[in-house]
């Protein structure tokens, strides 16, 4: 069954969201998406701001923010528009867009989309496209814990305003989000003009018909091997607030040789969950399983995790279980401390740390 794929904008407020929107709905690749613009306050302007070449493909949901008290509304929503945007029987769109409110923590809005059986039936998630203001950016970051965690969770990071950037402000929040979230594709977009293919296909499974480009989407070699970025961070960026709220934010790549059996993994992943869960932005990894030719490769966000899917093949001759986090708090230890008591009954502990 074809799922329909959901790209989820976000970004602080003014960091130009709607700005990006209205590009990419002009673009024929996105022409039979429905837009939903989550608005917060009484008044819901932005709806009216974009202007989609098919109008009657765009829908606010303005009674609250997506992320706190309407996450059930965006269940509804999603299920119904298949129905209220049909003709004679056809859906009319191919894909969904879902533009967030400034200030919106987008851990809930993706374990919703994640996670809900009626969401799951119908959609996958493409992708996270995070707007980041190039000049006020790092202003941003030092205020708002939600700004980093949009950042965190980020497929691709959209930095915006570039013409109103210097370079000093430039370089240092490409430095930060080196540590944030080092993975991300980066664009810079100056007016909101970028190419609708480089915020779309984000996620694993892209093109059903396709071997899933795993590399890519682990994109493993972006966190510094051996190192967790915070502690990189620390050591080097001698301008660095301690005060900054994204001191504690981690993002490394624990990897391990030997395989584990499907049991140790289920035990393992309800044990860390339990004890960090909370504190996970955002976890992919692909997983030698015993007894399995085949990788499997899973993701979360927080303390849900999509069921593990196995692949078709390796993408390389590398069979190292390979994971990488980005957390709150949460340091590489931590997450071996949970593998620990498991490794233990595993039959050869070798460990190698990437
Ligand atoms: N100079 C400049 N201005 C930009 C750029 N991108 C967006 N803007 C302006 O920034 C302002 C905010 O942009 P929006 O697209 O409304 O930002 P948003 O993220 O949707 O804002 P909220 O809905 O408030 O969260 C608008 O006045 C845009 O015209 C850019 O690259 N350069």
């Amino acid at each position: 069954m074809n799922l329909i794929p959901v790209t989820l904008i976000t970004g602080f407020l003014g960091s130009g969201k709607t700005t990006l929107l209205n590009h990419l709905v002009c673009q024929p690749e996105l022409a039979d998406s429905l837009v939903i613009i989550n608005e917060f306050g009484e008044m819901a302007l932005d709806h009216m701001l974009v202007a989609h070449s098919t109008e009657n493909l765009i829908m606010e949901m303005s009674s609250g923010c997506l992320c706190c008290t309407i996450r059930h509304d965006l269940v509804k929503t999603l299920r119904d528009i298949t129905w209220r945007f049909a003709r004679n029987g056809q859906r009319q769109f191919q894909r969904v867009i879902i533009e967030t409110t400034g200030l919106a923590d987008p851990a809930p809005i993706i374990h919703t989309l994640m996670s809900h059986p009626e969401i799951l039936s119908k959609y996958r998630l493409d992708g996270i496209v995070t707007t980041i203001d190039l000049a006020t950016g790092m202003n941003t970051l030092d205020q708002h814990q939600e700004a980093i965690k949009q950042a965190a969770v980020a497929d691709a990071l959209l930095l915006t305003k570039a013409d109103l950037a210097s370079e000093v402000q430039r370089h240092a929040l490409l430095q930060r989000l080196n540590s944030i979230n080092p993975a991300a594709t980066r664009w810079e977009v100056t007016n909101g003009e970028i190419s609708a293919q480089h915020v779309l296909n984000l996620g694993l499974f892209a093109t059903t018909d396709k071997t899933p480009d795993v590399q890519r989407w682990l994109n493993e070699e972006a966190y510094a091997a051996g190192a967790d970025s915070h502690a990189h961070h620390h050591n080097h960026d001698h301008n660095h607030d301690v005060n900054r709220h994204d001191d504690r934010i981690h993002a490394f790549c624990y990897s391990f040789a030997e395989p584990i059996s499907d049991e140790v993994l289920t035990a393992w992943l309800e044990t860390m969950t339990a004890f960090v869960g909370s504190n996970i932005l955002r976890v992919k990894g692909i997983l030698n399983i015993e007894g399995n030719p085949r990788p499997v490769v899973i993701h979360g966000v927080q303390h849900i995790f999509h069921p593990p899917v196995t692949l078709p093949a390796w993408p390389s001759e590398d069979r190292h279980s390979r994971l990488v986090f980005i957390t709150q708090e949460v340091g590489r230890a931590m997450i071996e401390k949970t593998f620990a008591p498991f490794r233990q009954i595993q039959p050869k502990p070798q460990e190698t740390i990437a």
